[in-house]
């Protein structure tokens, strides 16, 4: 071949390669200011199928006629919590309607998202924090895709959730009709145990000592120091039992949250409650949810390591302390959440 010809043919490799590269670089701009101009989508690969629910079912009908036999068989054991809810309220409708009806403010815990059609009412210490992280990604249309990039403290900013209290009573009347509202329950006295271990043997965590601890410690303990008086950071588990059964406390102000009764801050014979979870099977039972509603395929309850959580062990050391008739008197104050729950009395109570 001549050299002319081969000088020829080498151009034109060179400016077919020098094309391709330009291409590539134009097609990689469009794909940058695209995704300029749908951050959320360039952040979370999961945004679409996150932000909203796709199939023509919904949560509430995946729960009560499940198509998959796989969910049939969970929604019979569900079925038998939602009657032992229900059974409880009937028998015991003094106690559990004292308040005929509701009003918004009663509406508080009630988190809303209107993606998925789901209404959560959060039970502190029931692993509340993650739930709402959940909830944070679920409502957050792919702001987020992974709960545990969360932080903690934000998860409970009350501005970055929205509760149903905030919405108008026809608005509320139609999502407590249309919407799966769930919750979480835990063993009433392992709860306790849990918000005693959290709030009160923690030294970083001042504000409960300082609202609650000085004065449980003023009106339980005798010949208390000026230092106990002023910290409050030294609570006996005693000493808060005794503050949780005297009149006097919940006279003053309703229970903090952390210790709240569940039927008080969810109202469990008001609001029916199409899924009751467990603290016990926390995850099967939150999974069960995500499933329903649509993302249980890519979003899962975060699994959890701590060796340190409240056990039922632990839970019976620290009743060992409490005399019986303090034991009694404390029962009497959870005895409708151990009974709308299903949780038989401790073993090791000594009632009176
Ligand atoms: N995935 C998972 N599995 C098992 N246990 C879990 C999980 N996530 C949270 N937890 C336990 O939940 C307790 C904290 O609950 P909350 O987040 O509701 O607490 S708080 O209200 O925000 O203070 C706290 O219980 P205790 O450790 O017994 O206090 C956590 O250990």
């Amino acid at each position: 071949m001549k050299p002319a010809l081969l000088e020829v043919m080498r151009m034109n490799r060179i400016c077919r390669m020098v094309l391709a590269t330009c291409l590539g670089s134009f097609i990689l701009v469009i794909f940058y200011f695209q995704s300029m101009l749908h951050p959320v989508m360039r952040r979370n690969p999961f945004a679409v199928d996150i932000c909203c629910r796709k199939g023509s079912r919904s949560p509430l009908q995946e729960l009560y006629n499940p198509i998959q036999l796989e969910l049939s068989n969970t929604a019979v054991l569900h079925q038998m919590r939602r009657d032992q809810v229900t059974d409880t309220c009937r028998a015991n409708s003094a106690v559990s309607r004292k308040r005929r009806v509701l009003t918004p403010s009663d509406l508080k815990h009630l988190v809303v998202d209107e993606d998925h059609e789901l209404i959560y009412c959060y039970v502190p210490k029931v692993a509340c924090t993650n739930w709402k992280r959940l909830m944070m990604v679920l409502t957050g249309r792919g702001k987020y895709s992974d709960p545990m990039e969360i932080p903690a403290n934000e998860a409970h900013v009350s501005a970055n959730l929205k509760t149903l209290n905030q919405y108008s009573i026809p608005e509320i009347n139609h999502r407590l009709k249309s919407y799966l509202k769930f919750l979480f329950v835990r063993e009433p006295f392992e709860r306790l145990v849990s918000a005693y271990r959290n709030k009160f043997t923690q030294k970083y965590n001042t504000s409960f000592h300082k609202r609650y601890g000085t004065k449980i410690i003023k009106r339980q303990r005798k010949n208390a120091t000026q230092e106990a008086l002023r910290k409050g950071d030294d609570v006996k588990f005693e000493e808060f039992v005794a503050y949780l059964i005297d009149p006097h406390t919940q006279r003053e102000e309703p229970f903090n949250e952390h210790w709240q009764t569940v039927y008080s801050l969810c109202h469990p014979c008001h609001i029916h409650y199409d899924l009751v979870g467990k603290y016990e099977t926390l995850e099967e039972d939150s999974n069960y949810v995500l499933q329903l509603a649509g993302v249980g395929s890519y979003l899962k309850f975060p699994t959890y390591a701590k060796s340190t959580r409240t056990t039922d062990e632990m839970t019976t050391e620290f009743f060992q302390n409490i005399s019986s008739e303090h034991q009694t008197q404390l029962y009497e104050v959870y005895k409708l959440d151990f009974l709308m729950f299903n949780y038989s009395v401790p073993s090791y109570l000594k009632l009176e």
